[in-house]
């Protein structure tokens, strides 16, 4: 077992977190060659339905909503590279797309999720989280189709209607949020970030950067992006997680740290070391109430990540079987 030491997530290492414990070889279940696939599985994880909906045993009266499930996945996923980040400027709640690589960030980011259960996915209101939730779904092998919710307006959602149940089961439902926009950084938008540091000092400009309680110049320190981002969290994504929904939420560097912040108990000295790599996906396991880091998945077929729980392990089973 690796046990994750720092508070930094990024794409070298797959961390399993310092509480996981009790884990133990066990089947996880053969592949087509009838070969059996050793893996490890967490022993904690409970047996609860996080098996699509297509796949629920019906209990006699037809209905195959998912059981409400003890555990359910969280998976937190920064916007791949942006045009701005390849320029090295600030960019806060300025809305670019991405660059070809953070294209392929946000592709190879659907890769590590392919197997993991998403029942909806939420972004912020801007292009470079929407468009890596999107590209990385296209990897799922649920092959469910993310579709962008309207409800701006009466007009909006009425026309937006979808009218199969087939269809809407074979759809994902992407609800996108300002509150999960990037923090506003203020007048220091557009300005390059090495040329701001020749200008303020390299230790103002991490105050700005990393600190929870300094703002930029006329925009948001991370506590004011927090009181935005972890409420509309708590608010809004954590009663799916408590109904066993499974959730992907795509958004920036530092709302996301506000939330990771609120979800590790880090304090506002920890919150300070916490950088998070464009398009790396994180995952955690929401279970009795409680949010454990599981580390970030490397691969489509690392074991370790069926190490998290035996759920995600019977999860990936079912696509299996699906796929034969
Ligand atoms: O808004 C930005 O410039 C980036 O998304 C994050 O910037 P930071 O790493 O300086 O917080």
């Amino acid at each position: 077992i690796v046990s994750a030491q720092s508070h930094r997530w990024n794409s070298k290492n797959s961390r399993l977190d310092r509480r996981t414990a009790n884990v133990r070889l066990v089947s996880v279940g053969s592949c087509c060659s009838g070969n059996r696939k050793l893996g490890l599985v967490c022993a904690s994880g409970s047996q609860s339905s996080v098996i699509d909906p297509v796949h629920l045993p019906s209990n006699g009266k037809g209905d195959h909503s998912p059981k409400k499930s003890s555990e359910s996945s969280l998976i937190l996923i920064r916007h791949g590279e942006s045009m701005w980040n390849e320029k090295n400027l600030f960019t806060g709640c300025v809305d670019v797309p991405l660059t070809p690589k953070g294209v392929d960030e946000a592709i190879e980011a659907g890769k590590r999720i392919c197997n993991i259960p998403i029942d909806v996915i939420f972004t912020s209101a801007m292009i470079r989280s929407q468009m890596t939730a999107m590209l990385a779904m296209m990897q799922h092998r649920r092959k469910k189709v993310p579709i962008i919710t309207h409800k701006e307006s009466e007009q909006a959602q009425s026309w937006s209607k979808i009218y199969s149940e087939d269809t809407k089961e074979q759809s994902i439902p992407v609800i996108t949020a300002w509150q999960l926009n990037e923090r506003m950084y203020g007048e220091l938008q557009g300005l390059n970030k090495q040329e701001t540091a020749d200008r303020f000092g390299k230790e103002q400009v991490h105050e700005w950067r990393r600190s929870y309680d300094t703002p930029p110049p006329n925009g948001e320190s991370l506590e004011m992006c927090a009181d935005r981002a972890v409420s509309y969290f708590k608010d809004q994504v954590v009663p799916h997680l408590t109904a066993g929904k499974h959730v992907m939420v795509a958004a920036h560097a530092n709302s996301l740290r506000s939330i990771i912040m609120h979800l590790d108990k880090l304090t506002s000295q920890e919150v300070i070391s916490l950088e998070l790599s464009t398009g790396i996906p994180m995952l955690y396991i929401f279970k009795e109430g409680e949010f454990i880091r599981r580390g970030s998945p490397v691969g489509p077929s690392e074991a370790s990540v069926y190490a998290y729980t035996r759920n995600l392990a019977t999860y990936r089973d079912t696509l299996d079987s699906m796929v034969q």
